[in-house]
């Protein structure tokens, strides 16, 4: 079985979030099940110095934004076909924005490119090699199911998966041209949404099978709370709706053989965690001789995620003698919010902003619990990177984070159960609350002790829903 995926991140070679552990990952644990998934992604010029030179197996000159090599090339046990243009994707910045944080005002063109080379290869452009499977990720990769069916074939079926819903690729009617899309599908039960071109609702019309990260999640984006507008299309094809749980790479995330840790632990030598804590306060300047448990935060910072809520709640969380360690980038207000708080509570809280792979490995280990107090959550990592690394995570009840982790309550206290904290009200009172309980059982060592040990049980690992996307591949095939 052969599975294209399209996607414009992949981890370890490119990252700004979640999509690209995923897309990163889920290649290797489908391997041993019989599925061969290549990767599709731009070119973009940090990628050159991560890979060996690959070979050219195909060529355009027609794509949205002209020519475009394409190139295959294998590193780190994925098999990856780049998309080489160079008009397009050889810039400064990030993936989507310029070095001043502005988006790229060809986003269109540039994704689009991406997801036309995807349905051409799908069409069999490259020599010996022809998909079963076309699997788009995310609004960056939805044209490429659209495109597909514009040639009129109905095989390979092609599956869309919703990483997350609120970013969806809209972009005035006047880049139809531009994209070679066709004008008379643009209609509302089509590629049109309130007059503009959505590229995620072309591939939820035009896909065989849409799948999100949570079963959660996946009943939430039925109902306008969640759906981002798009929820009528989405109870239209609720037949072909399914929520698939991310898994982790749980080597990447081990904390007995993490290159990234000030010492390395297990389940049975818990007691080496401490080495992590003290690492970590020290690197940023947190006193070590507080009562309560290290707070962190490993996140994007943006409303998303809950974290002008958590900025209202740090006055307590202080009070209660806790400590909070944030890592992130994102919205400026929200950067300058944590700052401001760390210089405010020196020694009890400290802010990193920035994005760095290494320290949130440093972070993941050293810290007691870790916060994530989302509005909205398609599916989140950090809480299972938190369960596997023996650090609580502490979860508003929403998406995957609800799907995940196991409320401290009595009963699942009294079960063995109890992996976290599960809170409902995403506010400063909300989160000031949950900070309690977190605080009470943390000075209950026995009471931690087991559940951390219960999270570090957790299963994590890609291994059950790798499964379930193989299984849909085979239905589909
Ligand atoms: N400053 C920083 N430095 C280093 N690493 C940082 C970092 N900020 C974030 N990260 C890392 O980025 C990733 C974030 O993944 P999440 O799944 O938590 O959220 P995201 O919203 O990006 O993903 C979206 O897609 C994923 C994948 O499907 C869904 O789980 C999620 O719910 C959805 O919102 C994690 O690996 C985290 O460690």
């Amino acid at each position: 079985m052969q599975v294209l995926m399209v996607s414009s991140e992949c981890a370890p070679f490119v990252k700004t979030g979640g999509l690209a552990d995923v897309v990163g990952a889920l290649p290797a644990a489908l391997k041993p099940l019989g599925v061969e998934a290549r990767v599709v992604l731009p070119a973009y010029p940090q990628l050159f110095p991560l890979l060996p030179k690959g070979t050219e197996v195909a060529a355009f000159d027609d794509l949205p934004g002209g020519t475009a090599r394409v190139v295959a090339v294998e590193a780190e046990g994925v098999p990856l076909v780049l998309l080489d243009a160079p008009q397009l994707f050889d810039r400064p910045g990030g993936p989507y924005i310029d070095e001043d944080g502005r988006d790229w005002p060809d986003n269109h063109i540039r994704f689009a490119a991406l997801s036309m080379a995807a349905a051409r290869i799908c069409m069999g452009v490259i020599d010996g090699y022809q998909p079963d499977i076309l699997h788009a990720h995310d609004w960056q990769a939805a044209l490429s199911p659209v495109y597909l069916r514009m040639t009129g074939r109905t095989e390979p079926k092609s599956i869309i998966t919703i990483h997350n819903i609120a970013f969806q690729g809209r972009f005035g009617p006047q880049v139809l041209g531009q994209l070679h899309l066709k004008t008379d599908w643009f209609h509302p039960e089509g590629l049109e949404f309130h007059g503009d071109l959505n590229m995620l609702k072309g591939a939820l019309m035009y896909s065989d099978r849409i799948t999100t990260v949570s079963p959660t999640y996946a009943r939430e984006i039925l109902t306008p709370e969640f759906g981002m507008g798009l929820d009528g299309v989405l109870r239209a094809r609720s037949d072909v709706l399914s929520g698939l749980l991310n898994g982790i790479d749980t080597d990447v995330w081990n904390p007995a053989d993490d290159k990234a840790l000030a010492e390395n632990f297990d389940a049975k030598t818990l007691k080496r965690k401490a080495a992590n804590k003290a690492a970590l306060q020290e690197q940023l300047g947190l006193v070590t001789h507080a009562t309560g448990p290290l707070f962190c935060v490993v996140s994007r910072l943006t409303s998303q995620k809950g974290l002008d809520a958590l900025l209202d709640a740090v006055p307590h969380l202080v009070a209660t003698g806790g400590q909070l360690a944030v890592l992130g980038t994102g919205q400026r207000e929200l950067e300058q919010g944590f700052k401001t708080a760390a210089e405010t509570h020196a020694g009890q809280v400290a802010t990193h902003i920035g994005y760095d792979e290494p320290l949130s490995h440093l972070f993941q280990a050293g810290s007691d619990a870790i916060l994530i107090p989302s509005r909205f959550e398609p599916c989140g990592l950090t809480q299972l990177y938190g369960l596997r690394y023996g650090t609580l995570p502490v979860v508003a009840r929403t998406g995957g984070l609800a799907d995940t982790v196991i409320d401290a309550n009595v009963a699942a206290i009294a079960a063995k159960a109890a992996t976290g904290f599960v809170f409902s009200d995403v506010s400063g009172a909300g989160i000031s609350g949950v900070v309690d309980r977190v605080v009470d059982a943390y000075a209950d060592p026995k009471l931690w002790q087991a559940m951390q040990r219960n999270a570090m049980r957790h299963p994590v690992s890609w291994e059950t829903s790798a499964k379930a996307y193989r299984d849909m591949y085979s239905d589909l095939v």
